[in-house]
């Protein structure tokens, strides 16, 4: 699982250049011997060219002739034993050493980075040729694709039952093929993904065309033959139906042409969360007019007068506040570098049953640390104290999440609702009241916090933090509360979650005599 973070891929780098210089030595040592082998050879070959030339006096010179059998014992045996050296066995041993403590990707990466990239390709509308040429929303980052690279896509996402993006890459990897000098994969494997994937989303005429261009290339290609003959009967029946009137056209599976991710989002809530991610809606004026920025002192603290707090209202009921420059560099450090070892992949309860297990929604690597482990941890929770006036003496640890390449968590609330399992049980200091998120790094592009009730979107800056309310003061869960982190586009995106529990807040958050409206509550 090494896709859900970035730190893993250094490690996996640092592998890759293990390999090369493996490699590297492999070659030279190969080469040597070759080179040896060489020169034995012309020197027999010398050697014996004089001999042709006048074999009799050749073999009658006793030097000659003791030269000659010289050459094929002791020289010999020299060259038997270059042939014997197993170069390749060893490399491969060592390589196979290597896998004891060097971190290798596994298939479930590879089909991991790949549902990212198509990830990535949805939310942000990116197309399918400008990504192939290394571009994200048109800065140019990395290297482009080849037509294999894209192939590979394709296979990946077809693996996945995932014909919409098979599509996509396959008919890329097709246009890429067209323009490769060397050409880095065969036509007809591209033509047989693309036909299937084509017919499976539902366009049999075209998957007929693309199977006929395949047989063009194999004519006894034995799943061309079949599936011509498939797609051809299929169409022939529909034409019937045509002729019918039946409108029920083709005797096919046809197939959603937008992968679906996830039940839990209904698809208005979809668009809403990514078009924010894109940073294409705002939040609506009547609320903007409304919010402020100031400086805040709480708890009157002394050292907190000198430098109060900066904060910017991002929303107003429920109210949202950003706090600036609430996390210095140093403690972020200290931070990142106690969370890189303790990293495992995010959890999610589930919803019934109250087991942690990974999901696709959340993809991202957390770790878990306590205040006494070391004073910055512990000075960030006092500073959690300052800001917001509440009690951290129930809130959970400090949690350090890392988002690698497309790591996101789609839509939800932070607070357990009413019906759910077990939730926060154990704990025994009630549900989590407020949140407040630290922005541990900037992040090029993508990886917003959106809140998509509230058209809002807060984008990362290192040393800020958000925070909020999730509860009424009822204690009802606040359903505007639901919020989410779009995907990382480019770069690398760190943060870390305070959250804080009902009990021992009595005092600092009255609860409120008047219940929330019912639609707000969840
Ligand atoms: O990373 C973010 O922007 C939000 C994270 C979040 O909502 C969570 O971890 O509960
Ligand atoms: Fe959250």
């Amino acid at each position: 699982e090494l896709y859900t973070a970035l730190v893993d891929l250094k490690e996996v780098l640092y592998t890759e250049g293990v390999l090369i210089k493996t490699l590297e030595t492999y070659i030279h040592a190969e080469t040597t011997k070759l080179k040896l082998l060489q020169r034995y050879v012309d020197l027999y070959k010398s050697q014996h060219q004089l001999a042709s030339e006048d074999v009799d006096t050749y073999v009658a010179n006793p030097i000659n002739a003791y030269l000659l059998i010289k050459r094929l014992t002791a020289d010999w045996r020299q060259v038997e034993s270059l042939l014997h050296m197993n170069l390749v066995q060893e490399t491969v041993a060592n390589i196979s050493a290597y896998k004891e403590y060097l971190k290798f990707p596994t298939d479930e990466d590879l089909n991991g980075a790949a549902v990212a990239l198509t990830r990535l390709q949805d939310t942000y509308k990116l197309d399918t040729s400008s990504l192939a040429r290394g571009e994200l929303n048109g800065v140019k980052y990395s290297s482009e694709l080849s037509a294999t690279d894209c192939f590979e896509l394709g296979r990946q996402s077809y693996n996945n039952g995932d014909f919409y993006h098979t599509q996509l890459w396959m008919t890329e990897a097709d246009s890429r093929l067209g323009r490769e000098k060397n050409e880095t994969i065969d036509k007809s494997e591209i033509l047989e993904y693309l036909a299937f994937s084509t017919f499976k989303l539902g366009d049999v005429p075209l998957a007929l065309d693309l199977t006929n261009k395949l047989l063009e290339i194999y004519p006894n290609h034995p799943r061309a033959v079949n599936n011509k003959n498939y797609y051809e009967s299929a169409l022939a029946k529909t034409q019937g139906a045509h002729k019918k009137g039946d409108d029920n056209a083709y005797d096919v599976p046809i197939v959603s042409d937008m992968p679906v991710y996830s039940d839990s989002l209904d698809p208005p809530e979809r668009t809403l969360y990514e078009q924010l991610c894109r940073g294409e809606v705002k939040t609506p004026v009547e609320i903007t007019s409304k919010l402020k920025c100031y400086y805040y002192n709480k708890n009157r603290d002394p050292f907190l007068l000198l430098a109060p707090f900066k904060v910017e209202e991002a929303y107003k009921d429920p109210d949202i506040f950003i706090f600036h420059d609430v996390m210095y560099d140093e403690e972020i450090e200290t931070i990142k570098n106690m969370a890189r070892p303790r990293f495992k992949r995010a959890t999610v309860q589930n919803y019934k049953t109250g087991e942690l297990e990974t999901a696709q929604y959340r993809i991202s690597k957390s770790a878990w640390l306590k205040e006494i482990e070391h004073k910055h941890v512990a000075n960030v929770c006092k500073r959690v104290v300052d800001m917001t006036g509440l009690t951290v003496e129930t809130a959970e640890e400090l949690q350090v999440v890392n988002y690698g390449i497309g790591g996101h968590y789609e839509p939800h609330f932070d607070f357990a609702r009413r019906d759910e399992v077990n939730a926060f049980k154990s704990l025994g200091t009630g549900n989590r009241i407020a949140t407040v998120l630290f922005y541990m790094s900037d992040v090029a592009q993508g990886g917003a916090t959106v809140f998509p009730h509230l058209k809002l979107a807060l984008w990362p800056k290192k040393g800020t933090a958000a925070f909020w309310y999730n509860l009424h003061s009822s204690g009802d869960g606040h359903i505007l509360t639901r919020h989410a982190a779009c995907p990382v586009l480019a770069g690398s995106k760190w943060v870390s979650n305070k959250w804080i529990h009902e009990m021992g807040q009595e005092f600092r958050r009255p609860c409120d005599l008047q219940p929330p409206p019912p639609e707000l509550t969840i």
